[in-house]
């Protein structure tokens, strides 16, 4: 949830001399709510650590000698380059909420959660549009000021009609350094000398700050990598990912080690650089989300080249390849034909992949790499056909 600060209000009061005892108003305008500011951080990495509440700094009362209250600081937070924001307006549009599943990566509270976080919203909407208490009274004038036929200033105006009618979110913060206000402060209030006029020069009310903009917001993050490492689970990849760049995430001798998409870059001796992505494995109906497979999907979708990484000792190898394709053309049509190679991993196991390279190079005309991701051997002849892929594309762009 993210909210913009409140308005301060605005003061009723006069100036007081020694022998002006009833001086013109000069009450200070109210400050501004802060807003609440998503700006895309190329230098983060994933959505960890932003709590459910993201509230930016209320104005200051504006005071009387004309003081007037200073703005709420903005609260801005720095989200990976690649966040989707979405804004949660009915609980079944919620894309995340109907997978059913939650992951790290995402701001994605558990289903009981995300509907009271929703309720919040919606009585915090619904308190804003009840309360009528629009205006400051200088003590004891409450009942004397008649302030019904009061026209609010122009930009005060605006902001309530704002309120009512905004358009929900979808922004995709995928450029480095863009930056977008999901919350804005509320408006501050005016003090008394805005409502001077010729028949009222002493007007003992002033107007209220209002609230910031509430929103319930879904972020999601979708990697953007040069390339994306897809293969069934254990094939390989994040050991792979290890032998290529600079990145450690975990190696195990089991499926589902890696849960959370990792990036690393590969650095090239002349320091040219790719980004890696390596995506939590794959398997059989992954489209229809077994195994967490949709979630992993996703960062496929947004990889320009992918690199099928295939445990080549495993009994025909060729059938998981066809397996995956499979899963991307259903998850998105047309993914499975972008760019792709594929690396023949544990080349190193001798007898079966041996024979399994063989029979795979009669059945396809395909470049088939094999490598040993754990002994580092023929990494270079990958990352050389990577890099021209990846440059190639680039230029066409
Ligand atoms: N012999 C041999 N073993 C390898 C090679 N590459 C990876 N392994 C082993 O295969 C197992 C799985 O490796 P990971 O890199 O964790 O596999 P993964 O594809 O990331 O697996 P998930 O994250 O579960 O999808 C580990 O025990 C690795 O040591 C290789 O080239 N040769
Ligand atoms: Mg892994």
């Amino acid at each position: 949830m993210v909210v913009g600060g409140h308005g301060g209000n605005g003061c009723v009061s006069f100036r007081r001399e020694k022998y002006l005892p009833r001086g013109p108003p000069n009450g200070g305008n109210g400050g501004g709510g802060g807003n609440v500011v998503f700006i895309a951080d190329p230098n983060k990495n994933s959505l960890h650590g932003l709590t459910y509440r993201l509230e930016a700094k209320s104005g200051r009362n504006g005071k009387g000698q004309d003081m007037h209250g200073p703005r709420g600081k903005d609260l801005i937070i720095k989200v990976p380059a690649g966040t989707v924001v979405r804004e949660i307006t009915d609980l079944s549009q919620s894309k995340l909420g109907s997978d059913h599943h939650h992951t790290e990566d995402t701001v994605d509270p558990s289903d009981g959660a995300l509907y009271r976080l929703f309720q919040q919203v919606e009585e915090t909407r619904r308190l804003e549009s009840e309360n009528a208490g629009y205006f400051v009274h200088y003590p004891k004038w409450e009942d004397r000021n008649t302030v019904n036929h009061i026209v609010f200033p122009e930009q005060y105006q605006a902001y309530i009609r704002q309120l009512k009618d905004h358009e929900p979110f979808n922004i995709d913060l995928a450029a480095p350094g863009q930056e977008v206000v999901v919350a804005r402060g509320g408006i501050g209030g005016f003090g008394n000398p805005y409502f001077v006029t010729k028949d009222e020069s002493a007007p003992h009310y002033a107007l209220r700050g209002l609230p910031g903009e509430t929103r319930l917001l879904e972020l999601e993050l979708k990697t953007i990598a040069d390339a994306g490492l897809v293969g069934m689970p254990n094939s390989g990849k994040s050991t792979f990912l290890r032998a290529v760049s600079n990145a450690q995430p975990k190696v195990a001798p089991y499926p589902f080690t890696t849960i959370n998409p990792y990036v690393g870059t590969i650095t090239y001796p002349d320091l040219f650089q790719l980004r890696v992505a390596d995506i939590p494995g794959l398997i059989p109906g992954a489209h229809r989300n077994i195994g967490l497979g949709l979630t992993f999907l996703r960062h496929i979708e947004r990889s320009r080249v992918l690199v099928f990484v295939i445990d080549l000792s495993k009994p025909d190898p060729w059938n998981d390849l066809e397996v995956l394709r499979h899963e991307l053309e259903c998850y998105s049509p047309g993914l499975s034909h972008r760019p792709s190679l594929v690396v023949a991993n544990k080349a190193d196991l001798a007898d079966t992949a041996r024979d399994n390279l063989n029979r795979w190079h009669q059945m396809t005309d395909m470049s088939i790499v094999p490598v040993s991701a754990l002994h580092q051997k023929n990494i270079s002849k990958v990352l050389h056909v990577l890099r021209s892929m990846v440059s190639e594309i680039k230029e066409g762009l």
